[in-house]
């Protein structure tokens, strides 16, 4: 690129330069509606994860200049929302209120001009995916600070919903308010869990009388404190934004390492494979000895790598049996997999995804 002596040089460069992108988005975007076009015509998904991973890698593999993988799925994970709401616009039910991380998770997949639909409960959010009110949905399914969530380990086992996509993101609360000045404040709203995972923030900022008051949601804070001077939130990054609330520090968390799983989930929905996936299964074990050790050998002898499993104790008649949730890499395609988890009744297939995890 030839030397560049102003900053007026570079923005004209730059004008001519996004009139070209704009360009080939919108060209790109006639090739898109045309799929949308077949995809009605033969009732396929919308919305293919593995075909994004794979654009994905394919495009972080041909880079030469100074965007990296991280970049790209930035720029692309927007590109392809707009172009799937190009092709049908799809709803999107997730774990409410407007604002939580549930929220800022689903539209870090689904973009910002998706039709979203906050839900109160984890059930509810898998009964509209049920009823087909929603193509998708979006829920949490585990905090490493916290573990699983059952409910949705529950309605995965109850319900005929499948894992499309995981989406692991990390946790970072924002502290907001309308007051610049931290004196000021005197009350700070939040949720309990969210006060203790950032308590050594509250110690060391506020040395004067501060009341904590425990919401219902980080949202709701991030409301009460937009509202009233004199208090503040903690709260997402996307509550704070929702309200306008100004944000005074970002990442107040404890533990640099909060980290919560969400899962993208549909009715009758298969990925085709994008070439590093995994599997997860709920697998129901008679309570014998042995029986646990003799299903692990079968991941053993087909050289299969497994990532995750708990155990869930399910009421059968008046005993107890043994309900498991296993992760392993592979697709339900490889042959190794759909041999492991063909003719056993004991196993739910819940969905082979991109493992990005
Ligand atoms: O390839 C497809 O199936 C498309 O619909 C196109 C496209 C894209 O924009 O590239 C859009 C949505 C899908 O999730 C995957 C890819």
């Amino acid at each position: 690129m030839s030397e560049i002596n102003s900053i007026e040089e570079a923005r004209v460069k730059i004008d001519s330069i996004d009139a070209e992108l704009l360009r080939l988005l919108n060209d790109r975007m006639e090739v898109v509606k045309s799929i949308g076009d077949l995809k009605r015509n033969s009732n396929g998904a919308i919305y293919r994860p593995d075909r994004e991973q794979a654009i994905i890698q394919r495009l972080s593999e041909l880079t030469t200049g100074r965007l990296n993988k991280k970049a790209i799925e930035a720029i692309f994970l927007e590109i392809f929302a707009v172009s799937r709401n190009i092709e049908l616009s799809e709803k999107v039910a997730y774990l409410g209120p407007e604002g939580s991380f549930t929220h800022q998770a689903a539209e870090s997949r689904f973009g910002a001009i998706s039709e979203y639909i906050p839900l109160k409960t984890i059930k509810s959010v898998f009964e509209a995916v049920d009823t087909k009110r929603v193509r998708f949905g979006v829920i949490p399914v585990e905090n490493n600070q916290e573990g699983i969530v059952n409910d949705t380990i529950k309605l995965l086992n109850s319900l005929d919903i499948n894992i499309v996509a995981e989406l692991p993101m990390p946790i970072h609360f924002t502290f907001g308010s309308i007051n610049d000045d931290l004196k000021a404040i005197t009350k700070i709203y939040s949720k309990d869990i969210a006060f203790q995972q950032c308590s050594k923030f509250i110690e060391e900022y506020f040395n004067h009388d501060v009341e904590l008051i425990p919401v219902d949601s980080t949202s709701k804070a991030a409301q009460l404190a937009s509202e009233k001077s004199g208090t503040a939130a903690i709260c997402s990054p996307i509550a704070a934004k929702l309200y306008k609330l100004p944000v005074l520090f970002d990442n107040i968390e404890d533990s640099a390492d909060n980290f919560t799983r969400f899962l993208i989930i549909s009715d009758d929905f298969k990925n085709n494979k994008s070439g590093n996936d995994k599997t997860s299964i709920l697998v129901k074990l008679s309570s014998e000895p042995g029986s646990l050790v003799n299903f692990l050998q079968k991941f053993y002898d087909a050289n299969i790598n497994l990532n995750k499993i708990e155990s869930y104790p399910a009421k059968k008649g008046k005993g107890f049996s043994y309900q498991f949730l296993l992760e392993f890499d592979g697709h339900f395609d490889d042959a190794s997999v759909s041999q492991l988890l063909a003719d056993n009744d004991s196993i739910k297939w819940l969905g082979s995804y991109p493992k990005l995890c």
